[in-house]
């Protein structure tokens, strides 16, 4: 059976595959013109499964700006996914919280991106538009579906998340540096929540073909916002973010918890 939806894993988050019954699994270099994952946490494998009994694709590692991929490889897999069948996009990320009311183990739907990337010209459309997946301009003012924010919403009600769930807006830079201090200032006075190096491309190509898009931030550590703060930003804490919101939601974990992930039928 052909999937209706595909979940793109974060760092640390490919767990979020284990879940999905009767699986299937392609490593990604046995995929003509698939990229290599080259990053700890991102094992970089398709598992097509069932999750809650619908036909799924998990992506288990997403490629990156910083690993020397053009903005255009990055987001192969989404076309790929569209060219599937697949009509709904999951993405989810692991970010560094800049809205001072998050806390590490929150979870934010993205309600909207400011991309560093983009608006510095490496937007993954760049270049003739194939008009078989989309228009040359596609409108980016309702990136994130609004039906599967409040549906996301009201899962996450149902499963009693809602103390640790945000909504928010997500800043891509490109890393892979992390952000400095200055900057982390800049891109939360600018209005952002959140911030990482990924996602948006993938959104972008996603929308421009027609997918209907949920994203999903796991806040795995405050960005460091102040010159008398010790903390420094880390991937082995971002790899640590999964095991942070297990401990929080506690035992057995319910199959979809870390997420609240609603599939639309
Ligand atoms: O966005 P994902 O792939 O979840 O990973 C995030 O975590 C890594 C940095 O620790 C970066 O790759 C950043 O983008
Ligand atoms: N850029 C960036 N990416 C992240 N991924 C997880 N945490 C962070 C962070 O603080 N900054």
């Amino acid at each position: 059976q052909r999937p209706k939806t595909a979940i793109i894993c974060g760092s640390g988050l490919g767990g979020l595959a284990d879940v999905l019954d009767n699986k299937t699994i392609f490593p990604c270099e046995d995929i003509p013109h698939f990229p290599r994952s080259t990053v700890a946490g991102h094992i970089g494998r398709l598992v097509f499964g069932d999750l809650s009994g619908q036909p799924c694709v998990c992506m288990q590692g997403r490629f990156h700006y910083y690993e020397g991929y053009s903005v255009s490889t990055v987001t192969f897999p989404i076309r790929v996914f569209f060219l599937l069948g697949v009509e709904i996009l999951i993405v989810t990320n692991a970010a560094g919280g800049l809205n001072p009311h998050f806390q590490v183990g929150d979870i934010m739907f993205i309600r909207d991106h400011i991309s560093m990337l983009g608006l510095g010209g490496q937007n993954p459309l760049r270049g003739p538009n194939d008009e078989r997946f989309g228009v040359r301009f596609p409108c980016m003012s309702d990136a994130y579906e609004q039906d599967l924010l409040s549906l996301a919403m009201e899962s996450a009600q149902e499963l009693g998340f809602l103390s640790f769930v945000r909504e928010g807006v997500y800043c891509l830079q490109a890393g892979p540096s992390y952000e400095t201090i200055a900057e982390c200032r800049a891109l939360h006075a600018l209005g952002g929540d959140a911030v990482g190096m990924s996602t948006v491309p993938e959104v972008i190509v996603a929308r421009h073909c027609g997918l209907r898009v949920l994203g999903i931030s796991l806040i795995t550590n405050k960005a460091v916002m102040n010159y008398n703060s010790q903390e420094k930003a880390n991937h082995e804490e971002v790899l640590a973010g999964e095991l942070q919101l297990i401990l929080e939601l506690g035992k057995p974990l319910h199959p979809n918890a870390w997420v609240c992930i609603p599939l639309p039928s």
